[in-house]
C-alpha cells in the first residue's frame, strides 16, 4: 500500500481524489489556452485594423541609410539633446582650416556673402576635407589656432563635452551670443577661433558657420556609428582610443540592450541594420536586414537643404529661448497668458477647468499641451509641482473625445486612454484630478488599478462602471493584462499612453513590467512620458518607447537649477546617534515658527518610518504615517487626511516620494542619503509647489557626506549645527526606549538591507556591518540582531565581522 491517508476532504478515495485533481489541471489549462487564443485572436484583429490604417502605421519598408542617418542626426538636433551624446561618440573629424582660425566654409560663406551670394548654398564638402581614409591621419594638435585655446580638431567629446554642452546651452537659448558684443562669452574663450569666424559674420552667418559646426558633430557621430569606414581618427590625445579596439560597423546604438550589442554579425562588409518598434522594446520586435553601405558622400548631397532645415531649427531655439526668458524675468511664477480655452480642448472641459480655478496655463501646459494635441510622441521634462498631471490628462479625455467619435459599437467601450504611473497614492491622486476634470463629459469614466486591493473587485468594477481612461500601477496592471483576457482585449483599442514620472518607471526596479506591459498594447498609439527628472541613461531607453520623431520639451532647460527656486534648500551633516534628536528639534523649531506648519519627514525604508513615527508620536507631536507596510485603506486614509489639513507632520519612505499633491507643505526633512539624486529632486519637491516657497533639509551622518557631491549643483547650503539641550535629548531617549524591540530590530534589518543595495556603501562590508551596528545603538539596540543565514548570503555578508547569523 501507498503511503498517506485513505479518506480524503469530501469522504473521497484517494483515486477519486486524484482524478478530480487532474479534472481540475486539466480545466485551468483549457482556460489558459482559451485566454491565450483570445489574445492571439485580438492581436490578429489590431493588425488587421492597423494595416487598413496606413496613414497611423510608422513606415515601413527598408530605411535608406541616408535617412537612417538622417534620423540619428534629427534626434541630436532637438532642444536638449545635447545630453544623448555617448561618453564614446569618439572625437569629431579632423578639419582642415587654415591659420586664421577662420573654418574654411566660414571663410568661402563670408566671401559668398561679400558677394552677394546666398547663404544657403554652402556646401558641407567646402567645410571639411577629409584626407584619404587608408592614409595615416596626423596627430592632431592640442592647442587651438594661435596657441590660445583647444582647437576643433583636438576636441574630444569624452573630455570636452561637460565643457562645451553648457556653452552650446548658452548659445543655443541666446542669438546674440556670438554678436561682437559678447566676445568675453564662454563661446570666445573656450573656442576662440570659431567665436572669431562666428563674430566676423554678424548673427545671421555666424548661425551658418556654427551650424555647420554642428552638423559636423552630428554627422561625425553619425558616420562613426555608420561603420569604420566613417570614423575619423581615433587616436586621442592619451591614446587611449587608439589602443582599444573599436566594434565594426554597427547600428542601433541608442538604447541597444547588450544581447544586441554583442550580436556577432556586425563587424563585416555588409551592415546589420536595426529597425526598433516604437511600442515593444524586445528582440522579438526588431528587423534585420542586410544591405551594402553606400558611400557617405553619395547619401549627403542636400546639404543646402539640411542647412535650411538647421536654420529654421536655431530659429525655434531662438523663439524657446524668449519664451524661457520671459518665464524667469517673471520670478518663476507659475501660471502664463495663454488660456485653456486657446488651447483647443474642449469646451466641456474647459467649464470643468474654471469651475476648478484653472483659466490659465501653466508653463509645462503652454509648451507641451499643443504637440500633445497634435498627436505627436512627447517626453517632457518640468520642475516638481508646475502642473504636469494637467499637462498629459488633458490630451487623454481629447484623445478618448475622438476616438468616440469612430468606435459607437462596443458593448463594453475599450480603453483608450492608459495612464501608468509608479505608487497607489499617486494613482488614485491622478484618478481624482481626471474626474474633476471629465465633470461635464457624461458617458467617459476614469478608473484606477492598483495594488492592495482585491482583483476581483477591480475586475467587477472594470467591468460595470465606464472605463475609456485607466490609471494604473504597473504590477496590478500586469496582472489582469496575463491573466484576463477580456481585460487584454479592451486594451487593443489604446489611443493614448502615459507614463507619469517615467525616468523611474523606466528604471531598473520597474522595466521589466513596463516592458511587458508596452508589448501587450497595439502599436498606433500615441506615448507621453513626464517626469521632472530625466537622467541621460533613461533618456536614451525612453526612445524604445517613444516613437522616432518625438519631441523633448525641456522648460527645465540644460544646465538650469532642477529644483523649485523658492525652496530653501540646506544639509545638515549630524552623527547616526543624534539623528532621531535632531530630527525632533528640528520639528520643534519649526512649529514654534510656522503658525500652519505641514511637514514631511522622508525616511530611507518603511520599518525606519514606522520607528520614527511611534517615536515622534511619544513625543506628542501631531504625526502620521504612510509606508508600504501599511494597508491601502489606511495609506489612502491618511494621504487624505494630509492632503486637506494643516499643522500636521506626515513621517513616509518613498512611496510618497514622486508626484503626490500635498498643497502647502512647509518643511521637507529627508534622512539619511536617498538612493539617488533624482529622489532628493522629487522629495524636495513635495514642498514649493505651484511656484509657493518651502524649506528643505537633508539630514546626513558624516559619513554620508559623499552624497552632497551628487547634488553638489542644486543651491544647497550648510545648516547651523544646532544644541540640544539635555532635557530634550532625555525625552527623546525615554521615547526611544518604548518602541517595540522586533520594530527596533525590523529597522536594523531593513536599514543594513538599504545601504547594502547602495553602490558606494555597500562595497565595503566590513565598515557596513560597522555603521549598521552604529544605528542600531541610535535607535537603542544593545547588540546588532542577527540576520538569516540566507539572507547574510544574498546581501553577501555572510562571514563579515559583526554581522550575527541566526543559528
Ligand atoms: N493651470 C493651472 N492653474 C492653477 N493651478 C494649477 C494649474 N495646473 C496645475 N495646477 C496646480 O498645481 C499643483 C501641482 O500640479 P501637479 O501635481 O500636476 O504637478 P506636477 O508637475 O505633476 O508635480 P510632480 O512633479 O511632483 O508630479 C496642483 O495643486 C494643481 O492643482
Amino acid at each position: 500500500m501507498g503511503g498517506g491517508p485513505r479518506t480524503f476532504p469530501g469522504g473521497l478515495s484517494k483515486w477519486q481524489y486524484k482524478r478530480m485533481h487532474e479534472k481540475l489541471a486539466r480545466q485551468k489549462q483549457r482556460g489558459l489556452l482559451r485566454h491565450e487564443k483570445q489574445l492571439y485572436l485580438a492581436r490578429l484583429r489590431s493588425e488587421i485594423r492597423a494595416s487598413r490604417l496606413p496613414a497611423a502605421q510608422p513606415p515601413e519598408g527598408p530605411t535608406t541609410s541616408r535617412a537612417h542617418i538622417s534620423a540619428l542626426a534629427d534626434r541630436f538636433r532637438r532642444p536638449g539633446a545635447e545630453d544623448l551624446w555617448n561618453a564614446d561618440d569618439g572625437p569629431l573629424r579632423r578639419a582642415k582650416r587654415p591659420p586664421t582660425g577662420i573654418p574654411p566654409a566660414a571663410k568661402q560663406q563670408q566671401q559668398r556673402l561679400g558677394s552677394g551670394e546666398p547663404r544657403g548654398g554652402a556646401s558641407w564638402k567646402d567645410w571639411e576635407e577629409e584626407p584619404a581614409l587608408d592614409q595615416p591621419r596626423p596627430r592632431r594638435e592640442a592647442i587651438g589656432p594661435g596657441g590660445k585655446g583647444p582647437s576643433l580638431a583636438a576636441f574630444n567629446p569624452r573630455r570636452e563635452y561637460r565643457t562645451l554642452a553648457p556653452w552650446f546651452s548658452r548659445w543655443s537659448w541666446c542669438p546674440n551670443v556670438c554678436h561682437p558684443s559678447v566676445v568675453g562669452s564662454p563661446c570666445s574663450e573656450n573656442w576662440p577661433f570659431l567665436a572669431g569666424g562666428l563674430t566676423k559674420f554678424g548673427n545671421g552667418s555666424g548661425e551658418t558657420a556654427l551650424a555647420l559646426f554642428h552638423q559636423e558633430r552630428l554627422y561625425s557621430v553619425a558616420a562613426r556609428r555608420f561603420g569604420r569606414k566613417w570614423r575619423p581618427d581615433s587616436s586621442d590625445e592619451d591614446g587611449e582610443a587608439a589602443s582599444t579596439p573599436k566594434r565594426d560597423l554597427r547600428f542601433g546604438k541608442f538604447g541597444a540592450s547588450s544581447d544586441e550589442d554583442s550580436d556577432s554579425e556586425s563587424g563585416h562588409a555588409g551592415a546589420i541594420r536595426r529597425r526598433w518598434s516604437s511600442a515593444a522594446l524586445r528582440n522579438c520586435d526588431m528587423k534585420k536586414e542586410r544591405r551594402v553601405l553606400k558611400s557617405y558622400e553619395e547619401e549627403n548631397n542636400d546639404f543646402a537643404g539640411r542647412i535650411r532645415e538647421l536654420r529654421e531649427e536655431i530659429r525655434n531655439r531662438e523663439v524657446l529661448g524668449t519664451e524661457r526668458r520671459r518665464y524667469e524675468s517673471r520670478g518663476e511664477s507659475l501660471l502664463t497668458s495663454k488660456r485653456f480655452d486657446e488651447c483647443g480642448i474642449s469646451p466641456l472641459t474647459v467649464k470643468a477647468l474654471t469651475d476648478a480655478g484653472y483659466v490659465q496655463t501653466t508653463v509645462v501646459q503652454e509648451a507641451a499641451l499643443p504637440i500633445c494635441l497634435e498627436g505627436k510622441d512627447v517626453l517632457v521634462k518640468a520642475k516638481t509641482g508646475t502642473g504636469k498631471s494637467a499637462a498629459f490628462l488633458l490630451p487623454a479625455i481629447e484623445s478618448v473625445l475622438n476616438a468616440m467619435k469612430t468606435n459607437t459599437n462596443h458593448r463594453v467601450s475599450p480603453i483608450f486612454a492608459l495612464v501608468i504611473c509608479p505608487t497607489r497614492e499617486l494613482a488614485i491622486q491622478l484618478t481624482a484630478e481626471a474626474n474633476v476634470l471629465l465633470k461635464y463629459h457624461k458617458g467617459i469614466g476614469v478608473q484606477s488599478l492598483i495594488g492592495g486591493t482585491r482583483f476581483k473587485v477591480d475586475q467587477r468594477r472594470l467591468e460595470s462602471e465606464p472605463c475609456q481612461i485607466l490609471v494604473a500601477t504597473p504590477g496590478r496592471l500586469l496582472d489582469h493584462i496575463e491573466n484576463k483576457s477580456s481585460f487584454s482585449v479592451r486594451l487593443m483599442g489604446l489611443k493614448l499612453l502615459v507614463l507619469d514620472e517615467a525616468d523611474h518607471l523606466l528604471d531598473l526596479g520597474f522595466r521589466k513590467d513596463i516592458e511587458k506591459i508596452v508589448d501587450s498594447l497595439p502599436r498606433p498609439r500615441q506615448t507621453l512620458l513626464f517626469s521632472a527628472t530625466i537622467p541621460k541613461e533613461v533618456r536614451r531607453v525612453s526612445q524604445l518607447v517613444l516613437k522616432r520623431d518625438h519631441i523633448f520639451v525641456d522648460t527645465v532647460g540644460l544646465g538650469a537649477v532642477e529644483t523649485p527656486t523658492k525652496v530653501q534648500q540646506s544639509c545638515l551633516l549630524v552623527p547616526h546617534e543624534l539623528h532621531f534628536h535632531m530630527v525632533h528639534h528640528l520639528l520643534r523649531e519649526h512649529i514654534d515658527r510656522e503658525v500652519d506648519y505641514k511637514v514631511i519627514v522622508f525616511c530611507t525604508t518603511a520599518m525606519v518610518t514606522e520607528f520614527m513615527y511611534i517615536m515622534l508620536r511619544d513625543l506628542k507631536l501631531n504625526v502620521r504615517e504612510i509606508h508600504s507596510r501599511k494597508p491601502q485603506l489606511y495609506r489612502t486614509r491618511i494621504s487624505e487626511e494630509f492632503r486637506d489639513s494643516n499643522r500636521l507632520i506626515l513621517v513616509t519612505s518613498d512611496v510618497s516620494t514622486r508626484g503626490v499633491n500635498y498643497p502647502d507643505v512647509t518643511l521637507v526633512i529627508q534622512v539619511g542619503v536617498p538612493p539617488d539624486r533624482e529622489h532628493y529632486i522629487h522629495r524636495l519637491g513635495r514642498t514649493g509647489r505651484e511656484g509657493k516657497s518651502g524649506k528643505g533639509i537633508i539630514l546626513l551622518a558624516p559619513w554620508e557626506e559623499y552624497f552632497l557631491n551628487e547634488i553638489g549643483d542644486l543651491p544647497i547650503e550648510k545648516y547651523p549645527s544646532p544644541d540640544i539641550d539635555q532635557e530634550m535629548k532625555q525625552k527623546v531617549d525615554d521615547s526611544i526606549k518604548i518602541v517595540d524591540m522586533s520594530i527596533k530590530e525590523a529597522a536594523y534589518h531593513a536599514w543594513l538591507g538599504y545601504y547594502n543595495s547602495i553602490p558606494d556603501v555597500g562595497r565595503d562590508k566590513t565598515m557596513l556591518a560597522d555603521l549598521a551596528k552604529r544605528f542600531g545603538v541610535s535607535v537603542g539596540l544593545e547588540k546588532p540582531p542577527a540576520l538569516y543565514r540566507k539572507t547574510a548570503l544574498k546581501m553577501g555578508l555572510k562571514d563579515v565581522p559583526g554581522i550575527r547569523i541566526r543559528k
